[in-house]
């Protein structure tokens, strides 16, 4: 099944065309990476995909639901990792996850399935139960994977997942997300981090200037530019001499 279908979507911003025009699918189970360089248009693609901006032309659906009209049925399957988030410092770790399984889910039982699901991923051992205000970048940023991914969603929509994080840490981010495709969460993520998508994502969407230039497997995209890496991928496709 088609998880994600995107057609030709147009997002302006007064003046600034962010996206011209871009168009591609995602396959249900598949980690599937929008790559491309600072503003390039990834964090306006992944915030239309989870209803929180609306395209100025073409169209997205999720799952079969358009993002725009069918917008509540979208969030009933997504999660979304914004690229700047943050959580309640005030908290504990434990209590953030906590508040946010007692609000998505139904029953008593699912709210400690949730949380315990959510203490195991974010992998913070006795930490948390120390307060937020207290974690280093990468512990808040495991947290936050933690509750995109203890409610299971349908796709989960991650904003540069390890930006930013130490190689144990963007490691162990890499780890998790692979485990949940394997139990069948379909995966949209944006990096500008070429190499470490190439160890991730089934399949990658090159993005530059508001385009997407290549679509493909990392290996088809290496062998079709005869490049050792995705970065080199890029460089040739995009025209920059190397
Ligand atoms: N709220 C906004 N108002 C005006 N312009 C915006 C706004 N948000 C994004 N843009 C512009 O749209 C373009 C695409 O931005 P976007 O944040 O989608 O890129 P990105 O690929 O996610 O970049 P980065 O890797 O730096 O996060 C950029 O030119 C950016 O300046």
């Amino acid at each position: 099944m088609t998880a994600v279908k995107v057609e030709n979507l147009e997002k302006d911003y007064g003046k600034v065309k962010a996206l011209k025009g871009i168009s591609f699918e995602v396959k249900e189970g598949e980690i599937f990476g929008l790559i491309g360089p600072n503003g390039a248009g990834k964090s306006t693609t992944l915030k239309i995909l989870a209803t929180l901006l609306v395209p100025t032309g073409g169209k997205a659906e999720v799952f079969g639901y358009d993002v725009v009209s069918k917008a509540d049925e979208v969030r009933k399957l997504i999660s979304y990792l914004p690229e700047e988030a943050g959580a309640y410092k005030n908290l504990t770790g434990y209590e953030y996850l906590e508040f946010m399984a007692k609000l998505y889910a139904k029953t008593g039982k699912s709210i400690e399935e949730m949380l315990k699901l959510g203490v195991k991923i974010a992998g913070l051992g006795e930490r948390i139960h120390d307060k937020v205000a207290t974690y280093s970048k990468g512990m808040t940023r495991k947290l936050l994977l933690a509750r995109a991914l203890m409610v299971m969603p349908k796709l989960a929509i991650l904003d540069e997942p390890a930006s930013g994080l130490d190689i144990i840490n963007a490691y162990a981010i890499r780890q998790t997300i692979k485990r949940f495709a394997e139990e069948g969460v379909t995966f949209l993520i944006s990096s500008h981090n070429m190499l470490e998508v190439e160890f991730l994502c089934d399949k990658v969407a090159l993005i530059n200037k508001g385009v997407i230039v290549e679509i493909g497997t990392p290996k088809e995209l290496k062998e079709k530019y005869n490049a050792e890496n995705l970065e080199e991928v890029f460089m040739k496709a995009v025209g920059v001499k190397l």
